[in-house]
């Protein structure tokens, strides 16, 4: 009992992934802890969504393991992870032709009390109270702002254990990434673990307790927030790929 207590909220092992004939993963492995908020960082196309995909169960790896609150989960579909407390915030898909509200309580498919499901569908548009003022609009015609907040909206209502984020700064205004920091921080607060993979150095920095960094489909560092936000020529060197010898 006290051992499932102490393991990680996410424990990511030696992976390896392809496509095809390609592979990208190369033995990729983090650790996230319980209450803990992590950033994984890196340049573009080193395998950081991939490695995402692995961990929602979207893609099988080749080889390596995947553990959710200490239990395996490598042969888990997506649906049973997120019975195990695991929710993704990916992009920012929705159904277009649907509302605000019909997007959110689909989402919580996977939880049998509908009571439950519509309490909490309202609770997360209290949240966003832009998202509030257009429940009922078609999710095709919302902002991009509005749809990254429903995509967030969408990963709360299974009032998960572990959210895990794919750049949510992408081309929105920083007062929109500003307020979307504080909901995950708030959700962090209520004990919700994080994992967020973020391009944005500053956006990472300022929100997590740690950092992994990835190049070329393996993990190339990893350091505490704090740390690595001090030592802005090491960033530097990991964020444009270049190789750093230590690990961890
Ligand atoms: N569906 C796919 N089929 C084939 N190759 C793919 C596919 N998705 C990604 N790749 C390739 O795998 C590599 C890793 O891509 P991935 O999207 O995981 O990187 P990333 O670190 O998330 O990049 P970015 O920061 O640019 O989003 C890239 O070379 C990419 O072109």
């Amino acid at each position: 009992m006290s051992e499932r207590r102490a393991a990680p909220a996410l424990a990511v092992e030696e992976i390896r992934a392809s496509y095809g004939p390609v592979q990208v993963l190369f033995g990729a492995g983090l650790v996230v802890e319980k209450g803990e908020m992590v950033a994984l960082m890196g340049p573009n196309g080193v395998g950081k969504s991939t490695l995402l995909r692995v961990i929602g169960g979207l893609m099988r790896p080749d080889s390596g393991t995947v553990r959710i609150g200490g239990i395996d989960a490598t042969s888990w579909s997506p649906r049973k992870r997120v019975e195990a407390g695991l929710s993704q915030v990916v992009g920012q898909s929705a159904f277009g032709s649907l509302s605000v509200v019909d997007n959110l309580t689909m989402h919580g498919y996977a939880n049998a009390d509908k009571k439950w499901v519509r309490e909490s569908v309202e609770a997360a548009l209290m949240i966003f109270p832009r998202l509030n003022a257009r429940r009922n609009q078609p999710a095709a015609t919302l902002s991009g702002g509005e749809r990254q907040m429903l995509a967030l909206a969408k990963a709360i209502v299974n009032d998960p254990e572990l959210l895990v984020i794919d750049e949510f700064s992408l081309g929105l205004a920083p007062v929109v990434v500003g307020g979307l920091m504080e909901l995950v921080r708030r959700l962090n607060e209520r004990g919700t673990s994080v994992l967020l993979v973020e391009q944005s150095v500053n956006v990472a920095l300022s929100l997590v307790h740690r950092a992994y960094v990835m190049e070329k489909g393996e993990i190339i560092a990893e350091e505490s927030a704090a740390v690595l936000a001090a030592d802005p020529e090491r960033i530097r060197t990991l964020m444009l790929g270049g190789h750093v010898a230590e690990a961890g």
